[in-house]
């Protein structure tokens, strides 16, 4: 018999559905840092460029909100290969558009997020290096 999957939106206790919606997304946190080697190294690098901010006093907001963007975009594209794989195990050329263009919208924003990671950090780290 098919399993019903649960649905903590419609529980009739609100804390308790919203404690549940937490769990789910720890859930997959969990699986995306286990399943995701590009997942880790953007936590790693984004991590590195916290710690380089906090050492360079470089404002935290503009670096925070590359870090949850890159990060918030990865989470979606797994996402999304999990419903491609789901919906076509087999070679289907929109599948193949579905996880091209989910991985270009990771890449766009990344490549972006380094060239404003330049901007925010050559600066101050030239000056910290006396240079
Ligand atoms: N069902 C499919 N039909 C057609 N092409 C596919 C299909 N599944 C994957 N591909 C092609 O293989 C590429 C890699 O897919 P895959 O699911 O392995 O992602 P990945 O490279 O492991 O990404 P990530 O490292 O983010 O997990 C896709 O970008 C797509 O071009």
């Amino acid at each position: 018999m098919a399993r019903v999957p649960p649905r903590p939106g419609t529980d009739p206790l609100p804390l308790r559905g919203v404690r549940a919606s937490f769990g789910y997304a720890l859930a997959g946190l969990r699986l995306a840092w286990r399943n995701q080697r590009n997942f880790r190294l953007e936590v790693y690098i984004g991590l590195l460029a916290l710690g380089l901010a906090v050492w360079l006093r470089v404002d935290l907001v503009p670096v925070l909100l590359l870090v949850a963007l890159v990060l918030g975009l990865e989470l979606g594209n797994t996402a999304l290969e999990a419903v491609v794989d789901l919906a076509s195990p087999n070679f289907h050329p929109l599948a193949k558009a579905a996880k091209d263009v989910a991985a270009a919208g990771v890449l766009v924003v990344s490549v972006i997020a380094v060239l404003i990671g330049l901007l925010l950090f050559v600066p101050p780290l030239l000056r910290a290096l006396g240079l």
